[in-house]
């Protein structure tokens, strides 16, 4: 691993912070000796399914080449025809170690596993007021279909980590680390990201990332999340849905991927087909966000999360993810200067003049949630009027 990034990363992170602080991250990164770092339990989330599923066929995006001109042009093809066609990419080699993976899973499971329930509770987020994803959303918020609520934990952030939120004791010591992956995830996995789709777009390379600024008003975040299994009759009664299918909002979610084999995409035959666990690598879609500013180039393809195969039933299934939205301020038009775009068509969901903001859109798809009132369709699926745009629900 090279030191510098680090550095860079910390003289962001913690400027004019305590000396002790430097010490503490760059000790968990494991690249230089430290004193101390504070314990967190080893989370073992158990092996890989050896079951033969019918696995989604996505491209892997080697990362190691993405920090020059020449390995960009090289990524290029394959980011802009898996967003274009599928909406999920996997990346590997995106920098981060193993052990340092690992040891984002550790402090996210102290986040469900180190807290006591009426501390959950009172950091507790308040979704339908305040339109905000911060704090916790503990188990049975969301209605899944029949009756049957869901059996997830959530703690979700914003990216700052060091500003709005406020944070249970036992999560305290880990803040740092946890600043410091968020920026990581945002300067060296993100904003890469979005320099590829828009090189895809033969857009100016920074156009996406100039609306993704890490200091910029926006609620870009870092969710924990833990599910936990479920009674045999509350399978049965969801048809073994534990998290209904949808679209992501933001403009990219970056999933660290983990063993517990139950993410599902709906491919275009209209069969749900799985997404497999690579060590150390990340599944990366495109929310409703960025296929606006695509003008539907870039697709937020349904996904949704079921009973793991039968070798993996009964475990816990702990998540790690980085949510990128926009900045507040950005409308979210299509990019139509895009020469691919004229080429192939611009698809509106809603009309240039009712495009909403970032922040009116995020607002409204957090605020409704798992809890609004859906209207049933001819095929089964479920829908809604969020921020001028139809929303879609599959269970
Ligand atoms: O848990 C997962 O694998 C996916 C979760 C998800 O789709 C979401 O939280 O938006
Ligand atoms: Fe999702």
């Amino acid at each position: 691993m090279d030191i510098s990034w680090a550095m860079r990363m910390y003289a962001r992170s913690f400027r004019g912070a305590l000396d002790c602080r430097c010490i503490l991250y760059l000790g968990s990164l494991n690249i230089m000796p430290a004193p101390t770092i504070p314990y967190a339990p080893r989370y073992v989330p158990g092996p890989a399914t050896k079951e033969d599923m019918d696995w989604a066929d996505l491209p892997i995006i080697d990362f190691s080449k993405v920090g020059t001109p020449e390995g960009r042009a090289e990524l290029t093809p394959a980011m802009r025809d898996g967003m274009h066609t599928h909406g999920f990419v996997y990346i590997i080699n995106h920098g981060l170690t193993q052990p340092q993976r690992d040891r984002m899973f550790d402090i996210a499971d102290v986040a469900f596993a180190q807290v006591p329930e009426d501390e959950k509770k009172q950091f507790t987020a308040n979704f339908k007021e305040t339109g905000l994803y911060s704090g916790y959303k503990l188990r049975q918020y969301w209605h899944i279909d029949n009756g049957v609520r869901d059996q997830i934990e959530h703690f979700n952030t914003n990216r700052q980590i060091y500003g709005r939120d406020i944070y249970p004791k036992a999560l305290q010591p880990f803040l740092p680390e946890m600043r410091a992956f968020a920026e990581y995830n945002h300067y060296n996995i993100l904003h890469p990201i979005l320099r590829l789709l828009a090189l895809g777009m033969e857009l100016p390379e920074e156009i996406f990332v100039d609306m993704h600024k890490f200091e910029a008003p926006g609620e870009t975040w870092l969710r924990m999340m833990k599910y936990y299994p479920r009674s045999e009759e509350d399978e049965t009664n969801s048809k073994n849905v534990w998290l209904k299918g949808h679209t992501d909002f933001g403009t990219i979610t970056i999933l660290w991927s983990q063993p517990v084999t139950a993410l599902q995409i709906l491919s275009h035959d209209g069969k749900w087909r799985w997404i497999r666990h690579i060590d150390n690598a990340l599944v990366v879609n495109i929310g409703d966000a960025m296929e606006l500013l695509s003008g539907g180039f870039y697709k937020g393809t349904i996904h949704r999360v079921v009973q793991p195969p039968a070798d993996q039933r009964g475990r816990e299934r702990l998540g790690v993810f980085y949510f990128a939205l926009a900045d507040d301020g950005v409308r979210l038009v299509p990019r139509v200067e895009s020469p691919v775009l004229q080429r192939v068509g611009v698809q509106r969901r809603v009309a240039d003049g009712d495009a909403p903001t970032m922040e009116t859109l995020r607002r409204a798809r957090t605020a409704a949630y798992g809890t609004s009132t859906l209207k049933r369709r001819a095929d089964g699926h479920e829908e809604e009027e969020l921020a001028g745009m139809t929303v879609k629900h599959f269970n």
